[in-house]
This record gives structure tokens, sequence and C-alpha cells, in this order.
């Protein structure tokens, strides 16, 4: 039994964490976080659709298929129905990938108890509604409580136990924000809390969300100018001007700027665009080594959740009047037809800004070359 004090104020309130979680997606990534669950020997029931992985979890502790040999916690144990995996849940953790996240959440509806919180694990923007995941989820189940959980965390690394940290962000009521040691995200931080596992806490879903989504893309730009045969400094520009795409999408949509150097964003830029362990990232590699789409991982199907999301992710900058051009490059190259030469080009010989001017000037003015150079005479 995990207790642990949560600073609040003079006096510290113990925080009471979650006694029979459900992990809702057995493959990588809801392993993992099960695993971490798990871990102080907690009853953690998993779901998969897959009887095999399943099994492979109930009775070897493992997930062979997607966790190789890593030894997972006895007390984790498999369910394929739904039903069983919810019954006496008290806290769920949906980890899914992006595209499935609307039909499972429907699916879980009829099995879930009253108020069960719900934390999303899945990274992206829904196509045609431009919803987080949070929202999706919301509306599926919306008598729910709905956070999310997101940081930079390889899952074939959580399991063998290098030390990772992620963020948990849920909305705050009123009595949480007098006392968070109560809130969902403080309890669901320590469940997931170990040795290995730091988890720390936010009220801002919109800025965690956006920093897990869009990474994804500027992985994929890292990963397809690294495969083109460019180094560090490249890889750097596109890392840093990536981190001022999603603080203006995470601020136009009412997140904090502040988010976006955390763990879930910057922490996750960093981790995901420098590492070929990252899909989005190795997609990008290979493409950028001229290797065709269909036989990018040798033609296995893998979850790259930036591909699909470069759309939805530019279709709500557009919509909303914000200029991502690096997730364009990547639309270009992934669902225009581009040629990567032409379109870095293009990327490259965009107008010079005024680095601090990028971010506060494009908000209070569509700026344009103008307004750019009127503020920066007012400013100097
Ligand atoms: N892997 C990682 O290191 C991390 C991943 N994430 C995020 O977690 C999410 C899941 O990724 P990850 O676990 O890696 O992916 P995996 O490919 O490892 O696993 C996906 C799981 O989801 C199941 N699944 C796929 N489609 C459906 C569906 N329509 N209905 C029910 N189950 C479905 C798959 O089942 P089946 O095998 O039967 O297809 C599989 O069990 C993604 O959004 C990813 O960005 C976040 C942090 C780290
Ligand atoms: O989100 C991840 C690490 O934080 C996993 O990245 P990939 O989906 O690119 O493998």
């Amino acid at each position: 039994m995990k207790h642990q004090s949560f600073q609040n104020g003079p006096v510290p309130s113990a925080v009471t964490p979650f006694t029979a979680p459900t992990v809702i997606g057995a493959g990588a990534w809801g392993t993992a976080l099960a695993a971490s669950l798990a871990e102080d020997g907690t009853a953690v029931k998993i779901w998969g659709r897959s009887a095999a992985v399943v099994d492979d979890i109930t009775n070897n502790n493992r997930n062979s298929a997607f966790t190789g040999e890593a030894p997972l916690p006895p007390s984790l144990s498999g369910c394929y129905e739904m039903a069983d995996a919810l019954r006496g849940a008290d806290v769920v953790l949906l980890v899914v990938p992006s595209g499935a996240i609307r039909a499972v959440a429907r699916d879980m509806r009829p099995h879930l108890a009253p108020g069960t919180p719900i934390a999303v694990c899945a990274k992206g923007i829904e196509p045609e509604t431009g919803l987080l995941m949070t929202q999706v989820v919301e509306e599926e189940l919306s008598s729910h409580p709905v956070g999310c959980v997101s940081g930079p965390t390889f899952a074939k690394e959580t399991v063998l136990h290098h030390p990772t940290a992620a963020t948990v962000a849920f909305a705050f009521s009123p009595a949480e924000r007098l006392d968070p040691a109560r809130s969902v995200a403080a309890r669901l931080a320590v469940s997931l809390s170990s040795q290995h596992f730091r988890a720390y806490i936010s009220d801002d879903l919109v800025g965690v969300e956006i920093g897990g989504a869009v990474k994804n893309v500027i992985a994929l730009a890292c990963g397809m100018l690294t495969g083109a045969g460019f180094g560090d400094n490249t890889r750097a520009a596109l890392i840093t001007r990536g981190l001022d795409e999603m603080k203006a999408l995470a601020l136009a949509l009412g997140g904090r700027r502040e988010t976006l150097t955390g763990l879930s964003g910057l922490g996750d830029l960093t981790l995901t665009c420098n590492s070929p362990t990252s899909r989005n990232m190795s997609l990008g590699l290979q493409l950028g080594q001229g290797i065709a789409r269909e036989d990018c991982f040798e033609g296995r199907p893998v979850v790259v959740e930036g591909e699909a999301n470069t759309l939805s992710i530019t279709d709500l900058a557009r919509a909303l009047g914000i200029e991502m051009p690096i997730c364009e490059f990547v639309r270009a190259i992934l669902h225009d037809g581009a040629d990567l030469g032409q379109a870095f080009a293009a990327l490259w010989a965009r107008p010079i800004e005024a680095e601090p001017l990028a971010m506060d000037v494009a908000f209070a003015h569509p700026a344009t070359d103008q307004d750019i150079a009127t503020l920066a005479e007012r400013i100097s």
C-alpha cells in the first residue's frame, strides 16, 4: 500500500492511492502503466482484445508480443471481457491508440461504476472534430472525471525499470483545489509512483495533451531530416521551433505556456525527436532515407500516431489561424506527396522572425511583415 504525503500548506495531507485500477489496452504502453500500478502488489486488471496476449500476462507474467521478456508483477491479471475488467474498478487508464479511443470509451460505458475517473494515455487529436482525447472521452462518458497521463516514456524502458517521469493531469474541483492531496491527479500520481516511476500533477489538460500530440509530428520531421543526412544542429532547430508551435496551439486552446516546458512538452519532445526507439522518429528516419512508406518497418503494421495526427493537428491550427510551419512541412510530405528537399527548402526560406516576437506577436495581431518590423522598432 502506498501512502505518501502531499505538501499542501503547513499541514501535509495523506494521499490515498487507488486500490483497484484497471488498464484498458494491453499494448506496450498499457502494459507498462499496468506494471507500474501493480509494482507494490496492488491488484491491477488489464483488458486486451487478444486472448493470447491476455493469457500471456495472466499465466506467464509477460507480454511477449509487446514488452518482450520483461517480467510483469504477479498482481497484474489479464481480462478479455470488458465487463470483467471494469467490475469494481476505482480508476481506469485508457491506453489504446488515439484512433480507437472513442469506440473503446463507448464500449466501456455500460460497465463503469458512476463517477469512476478515467485517465486517457493516448497521444493525439481526433480528426474531423479537432477534439483532444480527453474531450472525446468526456463526450462518450459525460458523468466521469476525465484526465490524462503523458510524458517522456518509452514503454520498453519503463517495464525495465529505467527511472521514468510523467505528468498526470485532471481538472481540480473547488474542494480539490483547497486540498490537492484529495485530487484524482494526486491519487493517481501516487498510485503510479514507485522507486522507478515519478508522476507529477497538473490541472492543465490542454497543455499536457497538446504537448503529447504535437511532439509526434515534430519527431517525424526530425527523423526525416536525420534520415536525409543532417545532424544535431538541424534537429535542435526543429525541436526548439517545434516547441514554439506546440505553445502557440496550446495557448490558442486555453492551455498554459509553461506546461509546454514540462515533461509532456519539452520532455517528450526531447525524448522522441532524438531517438529511433520512437516509432514516429523512426518512420521519419526511414522516409528520409528514401524508403517507400509501405516498406517502412519491413512492412509490419506499427502504431505511428503522428501520421494521422499531422492532419488533425494542422486542420485544427488552420481553423484557429495558428501557424505551424514544421507540422505543415510534415503534412506536405506525408499527405500531399511533396518532395522532401523542396518542402524543407520552403520551410527554411520562411521570412526571418525575431524569436521572442514570433510567439507574442502572433496572438495579438495576425502578424504581417510590417507588423513585425513596427514592433521590432518599438522594442529596440
Ligand atoms: N509505446 C510507448 O512507449 C508509449 C505510447 N504512448 C501512447 O499510447 C497509445 C497506445 O500506444 P502503444 O501501447 O504503444 O501501442 P501498441 O501498438 O503497443 O498497442 C496498441 C494496443 O491497442 C490495441 N488496439 C488497437 N486498436 C484497437 C481497437 N480498435 N480496439 C481495441 N484495442 C485496440 C491493440 O490491440 P491489437 O494488438 O489486438 O491490435 C494493442 O493492444 C498511443 O497513443 C501512444 O502514443 C504513450 C507513451 C508511451
Ligand atoms: O510517446 C512516446 C514516448 O513518450 C512513444 O513515442 P512513439 O509513439 O513515437 O514510439
